[in-house]
């Protein structure tokens, strides 16, 4: 089994770090082999995404990605920014189901953005497309007319791309509570009305599972209003970019929101896939040791289960994490005090 690790940029390497120390202490023998991604990648090899990096990437079991993303590149060509590198992993991996769980951990009521008993209630799954939508859609700049500049993105779905992901999330559902929200915003977007009329489609294939579908707009202040109402959320990239940062406030921090990002390659232990915290480099907290990694060894949590096909090992990273927040160990995002290494440290200590 080996896994490629890719930190990225600002917090990126940190949280990564503490995530690869929680994997030593579990002793698996695992290989693994790190690789430079994103604005580390421009800088060194003046690509973010190095056809070496995008090698090593696929030739692993699983990924481990920290996060990209880096201020002085952000007047670069757009292909060659730091996000081009994860949106690129996502396309060239055709991972195209991106699974994002928000649930309170005992102990966090009182850290949410929300009432604790409006929090108390939050265990969903928020399955994002993305392979598709505004984000991969052809997009420039041009001149008006009028001789005003313009800018634009194309958002399009295929009717094989919404079917997929509808199939992703209701098998998701199936494992859970058997209810399905579809988000979009068919009100007003073509985009949207065929997501629907698709996911409706595949519903069929489904009896079991409850299928609502709300606007996204309605489904923000539903987040926020009731969220303990929500099982498992579809949605698009777009849409499901938003909400997750959205979800991730209402369970305590975007430090805490673990992702697993899928396709349907299967590996000799699992599914492959890659794993990230869905936050960025978070440049403004980058190199002072304040970064909250519970996001990421969570991610290497569903690495091991989904991946790697090591399920008691997947217990028990988020039975420490679990722990480690039961007994108050908190970063700055949940109105604690302890650093970056200090919550690995209490981690391993659990574990
Ligand atoms: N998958 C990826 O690699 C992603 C990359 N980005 C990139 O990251 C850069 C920064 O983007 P932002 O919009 O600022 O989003 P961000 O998620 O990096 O940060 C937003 C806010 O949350 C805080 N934060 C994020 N992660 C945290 C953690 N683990 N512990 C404590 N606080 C944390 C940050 O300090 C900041 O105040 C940009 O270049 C952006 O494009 C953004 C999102 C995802
Ligand atoms: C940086 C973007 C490409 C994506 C993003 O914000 C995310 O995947 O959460
Ligand atoms: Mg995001």
């Amino acid at each position: 089994m080996k896994i490629a690790v890719l930190p990225g940029d600002g917090i990126g390497p940190e949280v990564t770090r503490e995530a690869l120390r929680v994997l030593d202490a579990l002793d698996l023998g695992i290989e693994r082999e790190e690789a430079l991604v994103g604005g580390a990648a421009y800088h060194a090899k003046g690509h973010p995404l190095p056809p070496e990096t995008l090698a090593l990437a696929e030739a692993s079991d699983g990924i481990l990605f920290g996060a990209v993303g880096d201020p002085t590149c952000d007047a670069l060509e757009r292909h060659l920014r730091p996000e081009q590198a994860i949106l690129g992993l996502r396309k060239a991996l055709t991972l195209f189901a991106n699974l994002r769980p928000a649930k309170v951990f005992a102990g966090l009521e009182d850290h949410s953005a929300l009432r604790p008993e409006v929090a108390g209630a939050i265990d969903l799954l928020i399955v994002r497309e993305l392979n598709g939508d505004v984000y991969f859609g052809e997009k420039g700049f041009r001149t008006t007319p009028s001789g005003e500049r313009e800018g634009w993105d194309m958002m399009s779905y295929s009717e094989s791309e919404v079917r997929r992901i509808a199939h992703a999330g209701f098998r998701a559902a199936q494992g859970r509570n058997k209810r399905l929200c579809s988000v979009d915003k068919a009100n007003v977007l073509e985009t949207s009305q065929l997501w629907r009329d698709v996911v409706i489609e595949v519903s069929a294939q489904y009896p079991d599972v409850a299928l609502e579908h709300m606007y996204v707009d309605n489904a923000a202040m539903q987040l926020v209003k009731n969220p303990g109402q929500f099982d498992v959320v579809v949605t698009g990239n777009l849409f499901g970019d938003i909400l997750s940062d959205l979800a991730s406030m209402c369970v305590g921090s975007i430090g805490m929101l673990a992702s697993a990002s899928l396709g349907e390659r299967q590996t000799a232990h699992g599914t492959f896939g890659l794993y990230e915290p869905i936050h960025g480099s978070a440049p403004d907290i980058a190199g002072k040791g304040l970064a909250n990694p519970m996001a990421t060894i969570l991610s290497l949590a569903m690495l091991l289960r989904h991946s790697l096909g090591l399920a008691e090992a997947a217990d028990r990273v988020e039975a420490a994490v679990a722990r480690t927040l039961a007994d108050g160990v908190l970063g700055r995002d949940l109105g604690g005090t302890a650093g970056t290494t200090e919550i690995g440290d209490a981690v391993l200590a659990r574990l």
